[in-house]
């Protein structure tokens, strides 16, 4: 099993619901000793994503079982980078997905992205 991040309050990292995976917003934590240490937002998605990547991985899934995403930016000028970082883990048919930019995110991060994933045929 991958190791993952710690939730970082009353929440589980991914619940199970019949044939769908709800992962929880995940932040750039280091799933090695739980500490943010990406800095930069390009930094920060690709350690997100890799954090996805290994809750569906320890689920028996991959990201083509992603059905939606929610990415949240702390700026809205960085969504063309975090795309350039997301489109690393999706292929067409990428995910639905929303975008949004929000006052604050936890800890201070730069980007959260939550994902929704199918796992029935
Ligand atoms: C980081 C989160 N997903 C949270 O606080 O809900």
């Amino acid at each position: 099993m991958k190791k993952i991040p710690e939730a970082v309050g009353p929440y589980s990292a991914f619940r199970k619901a019949g044939d769908f995976l709800y992962i929880s917003g995940q932040i750039a934590i280091n799933p090695e000793n739980q500490k943010i240490e990406a800095i930069t937002v390009e930094e920060q998605a690709k350690q997100v994503l890799e954090n996805i990547k290994a809750i569906l991985e320890n689920n028996g899934l991959t990201t083509q079982n992603v059905i939606k995403t929610t990415v949240l930016l702390d700026n809205i000028a960085d969504f063309g980078a975090v795309n350039e970082i997301y489109a690393n883990y999706f292929v067409e048919p990428f995910p639905a997905r929303s975008a949004f930019a929000v006052d604050k995110l936890p800890k201070n991060v730069l980007v959260e992205i939550e994902a929704i994933a199918y796992c029935g045929k």
